[in-house]
């Protein structure tokens, strides 16, 4: 007897048109890139690290423009990285030097602009260095409560299964460290950078478990169960 083929999965249905939906959309997407994707995660991580440096010394308007643009430069360039992905593995099943040539392109963009925001970061930080030298009790606040709120988020978008208590005790450890080191933050829009990540990082977590229940897949970086990601491995 053969069996029948499956019908292919429905499309989600649309949440509406309006701008909230639109809105909800786009979170979505970021979301999304936070679960799925490991490079998303590492620069969410370093913009904990840049967001307790920037509200823990007092820097210039224009150094916080500057540090502030280029996280979010990199975020940009991650998700439309991702998006590029996602668009070539719709086009391209097999292995296509042409498909090899964008994906690779696509990430050299958010290499170069994760190295300049670097030397960026270094330049700023030497240039205040008078700043910095002279502030060890904010430095040795922003080590000792800010590690702790990194490791937080670092829990939240992990990908690995854990116990429903493990991120629930990260985000309102978090929450709480945040709440503690805003008290006596420098730059009250870092704080809000860094209590951004924190929320991006609890949804993702949220997100996370959904899917790990809805497929019933345990959690990993396959955005779709049962498609098999093009990598040079499993390409013929
Ligand atoms: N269809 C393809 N044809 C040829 N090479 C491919 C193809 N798909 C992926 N590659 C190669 O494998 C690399 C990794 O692609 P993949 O889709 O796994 O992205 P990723 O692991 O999420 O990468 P990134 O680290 O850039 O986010 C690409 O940069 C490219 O060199």
């Amino acid at each position: 007897m053969t069996v029948p083929a499956r019908p292919p999965p429905h499309f989600p249905p649309r949440r509406g048109s309006g701008l909230f939906a639109s809105f909800g959309h786009a979170w979505a997407g970021l979301i999304h890139t936070v679960v799925h994707q490991r490079n998303m995660r590492v620069h969410l991580t370093s913009a904990m690290l840049v967001g307790l440096v920037g509200s823990g010394i007092a820097l210039g308007l224009a150094e916080k423009v500057t540090l502030i643009f280029c996280v979010l430069l990199i975020f940009f360039a991650e998700i439309l990285n991702s998006a590029l992905e996602h668009l070539v593995d719709l086009a391209v099943q097999q292995f296509d030097e042409k498909a090899r040539l964008t994906k690779d392109a696509a990430a050299a963009g958010v290499l170069v602009l994760a190295l300049g925001t670097v030397v960026i970061f270094a330049a700023i930080l030497v240039h205040n260095w008078e700043t910095v030298r002279t502030s060890t009790d904010a430095i040795i606040r922003q080590v000792a409560f800010g590690i702790p709120l990194t490791a937080c988020v670092l829990v939240l978008v992990l990908p690995q299964r854990r116990p429903l208590w493990v991120d629930l005790l990260a985000f309102l450890g978090g929450g709480v460290l945040l709440g503690i080191l805003a008290t006596r933050s420098a730059s009250m829009v870092f704080s809000a950078m860094t209590a951004g990540l924190l929320f991006v990082a609890g949804s993702a977590a949220y997100t996370r478990r959904r899917e790990a229940r809805s497929t019933g897949q345990p959690p990993g970086d396959s955005p779709i169960s049962g498609h098999k990601k093009t990598t040079p491995a499993n390409m013929t």
